[in-house]
C-alpha cells in the first residue's frame, strides 16, 4: 500500500537528513527513537544489536511513520525524511548523500574511536559528497556515561568488547571536536528519549536556514532560528550505596579487640564490689534482643522527676535561646524551662538510645545517681538502668554513658564472656566458668550462646560453628538497619549532599583510619560531626 506523500504539499518543506557514523554506535536506534517513537530500557537495548539499516520505505508503508514525520519546527510545516546508512567505512553512500538537506553525523560517547573517525573519516566523506549540506554532531548512548559498567558489560553479548571507564568521552570531548568542525553539537540517549527532539529540529533548522540562502523568495522561513543549544542533561541520581558489612574485620581492631580496649564506649554495666565492664550498644543491641529492648527504652521527664531530682541550672545553655527543638542534654527533660524541651514537663522523655555523649557533655558531671528506671521486674539480673557521667576508662574524661546496674550473681569473667560473644559469635571453649556463662547467658535471654555451651559440654562443640555463622548473619541484617534507621548512631558524617549518621564502634572495629580519627588525638575525635572533603 503507498501512502500519500507531503512532496506536493503547499508550504511543507521535506527535509531529507541522512545518519552517519562508525557502526554501532546507534543511528538505527535514534532514528527509530524519532520516526517510530521508540523507547526501550537499557538493558532491553544492550541485549540486542541489529546492524541493520532502517528502511527509508517505512514512510511509503507506514502511516503511523509517515504522520511522525511532520513536525512544525520555527512555524514551519516540514516532513523530515530520515536516511540511514552503514556505519561501515568502505560501504558506497553516495546514494544517501545525494540531494540531502542536513547530515546528523553521530558517534558514541561511551566509544573514543568513533569520535576520532568523525574527523578523520566521516567528516571528510561528507564533505566530499555533499560540501554544502549543513551537518550535525551527535554523541549518542548518553546514559552510558552515568551507568554501572559493571552491570552494563554483564548485560551485553558475551562478545561485545567491554566498555572501560576511560572509554566514557565528557561532553567537553565532544564540542571540542563540533567547535572544529563548525557544527552544533548534541548529545542523545534512546533511554527516556533524551535530547531526541533536540537533534532533530536543530538538524531542521540547520536545514531550512541553508534552504533560505538559496530560495529567498519562501517568506516563511524568515523566522526560522540557528541551530539552538542544548539544556544540560540532568545526570540521574545516584542509587543509594550496597551497605555490605564484613563478617571478618578486613582492618582496624575487629569487635573483640575492641571490647578489650574499650574505646568510645557507650554503656557500661556495674557489678558488685565497683567492677565495672565497659561496652558498646551498637554491638550488644545488633546481636541480643535483650539488649536492643534495654536500650530503646525510654525514661521518662515524670519518672525522673518523682525521684526529686532538680538539676543545676546554670550549666545550661539553652536558657539564654538555645536551638529550638533540640534537646537539652544536660537538662535531660527534668524540670528544665529552657527553650530547648520548650519547659514541657513529663513530654520530653529522654529515649536511653540518645546518643548525645562524648563532648557535648564532657566536664559536667552534673546528672546524679539515683534516677533511671527499675529494671528488677523487667529483666533477670538487672537492677537498674539510667544515663550518667562516667570518667571514660581510655580517655578518662567524663562522658555521658548508659549505666546498667546488675545484679551479684552476674560475675565480671563470666559476663565479659558473654559480651564478648556478643561481640564475635565465639566462645572460648577451654575456659573453666562454662556454667557461670550459660547462666548468664541465659539470663540475658542469649539462646544461642547457652546452646554452645551446652554442645561443648556434649563434645559436640563441632556444632558451634553453625551458631557462629548464623549470628553473623543474623547480626548482619540487624546492623543494616541501625545503619539505614541512624539508630544508636553516635556521628554523623556531613557530605556535599546531605548527612549521614554511623556508629564509632563499627567503624573502629573495621577500619585503621577510622581508630586514628576517634582514638583521641585529634580534637575532631571527640566531636558528633564529620565534615567529609
Ligand atoms: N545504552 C544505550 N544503548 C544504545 C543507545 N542507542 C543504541 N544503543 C545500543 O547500541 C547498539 C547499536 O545500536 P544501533 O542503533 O543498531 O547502531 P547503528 O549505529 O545503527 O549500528 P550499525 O547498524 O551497525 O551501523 C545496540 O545494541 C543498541 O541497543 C542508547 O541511547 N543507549
Amino acid at each position: 500500500m503507498d501512502i500519500d506523500l507531503d512532496y506536493e504539499r503547499p508550504n511543507v518543506e521535506t527535509i531529507k537528513c541522512v545518519v552517519v557514523g562508525d557502526n554501532a554506535v546507534g543511528k538505527t536506534r535514534l532514528i527509530c527513537a524519532r520516526a517510530c517513537n521508540a523507547t526501550l530500557t537499557q538493558y532491553q537495548l544492550l541485549a540486542t544489536h541489529v546492524p541493520t539499516v532502517w528502511a527509508i520505505d517505512q514512510y511509503r508503508v507506514c502511516q503511523e511513520v509517515l504522520e511522525r514525520s511532520r513536525d512544525v519546527v520555527d512555524e514551519v510545516s516540514v516532513s523530515l525524511r530520515l536516511w540511514d546508512t552503514f556505519g561501515d567505512h568502505h560501504k558506497d553512500r553516495r546514494f544517501a548523500y545525494g540531494r540531502s538537506d542536513v547530515v546528523v553525523l553521530c558517534f558514541s560517547l561511551a566509544n573514543p574511536y568513533s569520535l576520532r573517525h568523525v574527523k578523520s573519516m566521516w567528516f571528510p566523506e561528507i564533505k566530499h559528497f555533499c560540501p554544502r549540506t549543513p551537518v550535525v554532531l551527535v554523541g549518542c548512548q548518553l546514559d552510558l556515561r552515568y551507568a554501572d559498567l559493571d552491570a552494563v558489560n554483564r548485560a551485553r553479548r558475551p562478545l561485545a568488547k567491554p566498555i572501560k571507564p576511560t572509554d566514557i568521552l565528557s561532553p567537553e570531548n565532544g564540542h571540542e571536536v563540533a567547535k572544529e568542525l563548525g557544527i552544533p553539537y548534541y548529545e542523545t540517549s534512546v533511554v527516556a528519549q533524551f535530547g531526541v527532539k533536540d537533534v532533530f529540529d536543530n538538524a531542521i533548522r540547520a536545514a531550512l536556514i541553508s534552504r533560505r540562502h538559496l530560495q529567498f523568495w519562501k517568506s516563511h522561513l524568515k523566522k526560522v532560528q540557528r541551530p539552538l543549544l542544548q539544556a544540560p542533561f540532568l545526570p540521574p541520581k545516584p542509587p543509594p550505596p550496597i551497605i555490605h558489612t564484613p563478617d571478618q574485620p578486613q582492618n582496624g581492631q575487629g569487635p573483640a579487640a575492641l571490647f578489650y580496649t574499650p574505646l568510645c564506649t557507650d554503656v557500661v554495666f556495674q557489678l558488685q564490689r565497683g567492677q565495672k565492664v565497659f561496652a558498646h550498644k551498637v554491638y550488644l543491641a545488633t546481636a541480643c534482643s535483650k539488649f536492643y529492648e534495654l536500650f530503646t527504652l525510654e525514661l521518662c521527664a515524670s519518672e525522673l522527676k518523682e525521684k526529686n531530682w532538680s538539676p543545676k541550672r546554670d550549666h545550661c545553655p539553652f536558657q539564654n535561646g538555645g536551638t529550638q527543638g533540640a534537646t537539652c542534654t544536660k537538662c535531660v527533660g527534668v524540670d528544665c524551662q529552657c527553650e530547648a524541651t520548650n519547659g514541657q514537663l513529663g513530654v520530653s522523655p529522654l529515649p536511653l538510645r540518645t546518643s548525645l555523649s562524648d563532648n557535648a557533655l564532657r566536664g559536667h558531671g552534673v546528672v546524679p545517681v539515683g534516677w533511671g528506671k527499675e529494671l528488677t521486674e523487667w529483666g533477670r539480673g538487672f537492677i537498674r538502668v539510667c544515663l550518667n557521667m562516667v570518667e571514660d576508662p581510655l580517655t578518662q574524661c567524663e562522658t555521658l554513658m548508659t549505666v546498667v546496674q546488675m545484679e551479684s550473681f552476674i560475675q565480671g569473667e563470666p559476663l565479659r564472656a558473654v559480651l564478648e560473644y556478643l561481640y564475635t559469635g565465639h566462645l572460648d571453649q577451654s575456659r573453666t566458668d562454662l556454667m557461670q556463662v550459660a547462666t548468664i547467658a541465659e539470663a540475658l535471654e542469649v539462646f544461642d550462646l547457652r546452646m554452645m555451651v551446652s554442645n561443648i559440654l556434649n563434645k559436640e562443640a563441632f556444632m558451634n560453628q553453625e551458631i557462629t555463622k548464623a549470628f553473623h548473619v543474623r547480626r548482619a541484617n540487624r546492623i543494616k538497619e541501625c545503619l539505614s534507621r541512624g539508630l544508636f548512631s553516635d556521628v554523623l558524617f556531613t557530605v556535599d549532599d546531605g548527612s549521614v549518621p554511623a556508629h564509632k564502634p563499627l567503624l573502629i572495629a573495621n577500619c585503621d583510619w577510622m581508630v586514628a580519627m576517634f582514638r583521641g588525638a585529634f580534637r575532631e575525635s571527640f566531636s558528633q560531626e564529620s565534615n567529609m572533603p
